[in-house]
């Protein structure tokens, strides 16, 4: 193994070749952090998850179960802007990480959150579901992977579910802005007409059918990331790597 260390720090991260790879080794203080961190979203994912079970179970019905769950899914949720600086430590693309962390927060405060009335809709089960299935099998298989104890069968899940996940989390967020639109348009919210004092105007509506039609060119990049991650993981695979 060739290895040559270009950082000499012993809490943050260190960048060492393998093979002609690049690899970041992490610091006690770092690795420490993301141990906590990451056991702290796998069992704020599994509280959640639990928490939904029990509600259909009890109650026979979703309606009423993002209520009843927002609180944690809004904690949680917003905590993983803590991702964007993590990759300051983690083998990961800032982009990539900053475009998923920004696209649900926006989902869960700017829809969910701000639009009571598309609470109840079935697509907002379906990303729920989605999302909490996928991150509690994404925290611990970072968990397991920085105590070097990682389950084959985790890792296989990391790397398979997404194949199916992504597209159903992309198609419940879509259909929940989708069912938004009306109301948006009919309350006017979070836009500004003219004329006002700023002279700018900005229609919420047409921002959503904007962020929509983003999906186009952003959800592949990040379906295709995965994939090649997936080659690199689970077939050891060579990846080149770009520096952000
Ligand atoms: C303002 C309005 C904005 C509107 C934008 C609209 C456009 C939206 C388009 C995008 C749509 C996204 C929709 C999305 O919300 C839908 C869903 O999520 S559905 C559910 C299914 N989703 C998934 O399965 C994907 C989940 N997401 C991810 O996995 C990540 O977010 C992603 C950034 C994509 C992952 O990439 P990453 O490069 O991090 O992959 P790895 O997990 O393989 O990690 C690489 C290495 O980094 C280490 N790492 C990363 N994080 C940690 C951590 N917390 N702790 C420890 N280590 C970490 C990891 O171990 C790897 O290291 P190594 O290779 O050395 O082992």
């Amino acid at each position: 193994m060739a290895s040559s260390e270009e950082d000499g720090g012993g809490n943050g991260a260190v960048e060492e070749k393998e093979n002609g790879k690049k690899k970041k080794k992490l610091g006690a203080l770092a690795t420490t952090w993301l141990i906590f961190y990451n056991v702290a979203m796998t069992a704020g994912w599994l509280v959640l998850g639990i928490a939904m079970v029990r509600f259909y179970i009890q109650k026979g019905t979703h309606r009423g179960l993002f209520r009843s769950v927002q609180k944690t899914l809004k904690f949680f949720q917003t905590f993983a802007l803590l991702e964007v600086i993590h990759c300051a430590v983690v083998r990961t693309s800032v982009l990539v990480t900053g475009v998923q962390v920004s696209s649900r927060i926006f989902m869960v405060w700017f829809i969910a959150h701000s639009i009571k009335q598309i609470q109840n809709e079935e697509s907002v089960i379906l990303f729920l579901v989605v999302w909490t299935v996928t991150e509690i099998t994404r925290y611990s298989f970072y968990t397991f992977n920085l105590l070097n104890h990682l389950p084959y069968f985790i890792k296989w899940a990391r790397y398979n579910f997404f194949i199916v996940l992504y597209p159903a989390g992309v198609a419940g967020e879509l259909l929940t802005i989708y069912a938004a639109l009306p109301y948006v348009k009919k309350t006017g919210m979070f836009s500004l007409r003219l004329p006002n004092k700023y002279n700018v105007s900005f229609d919420y509506y047409y921002f959503l059918i904007i962020v929509m039609f983003s999906y186009v060119p952003l959800f592949p990049q990040l379906y295709f990331h995965m994939l090649r991650q997936r080659r690199r993981v689970l077939h050891g695979e060579v990846i080149v790597e770009k520096d952000d």
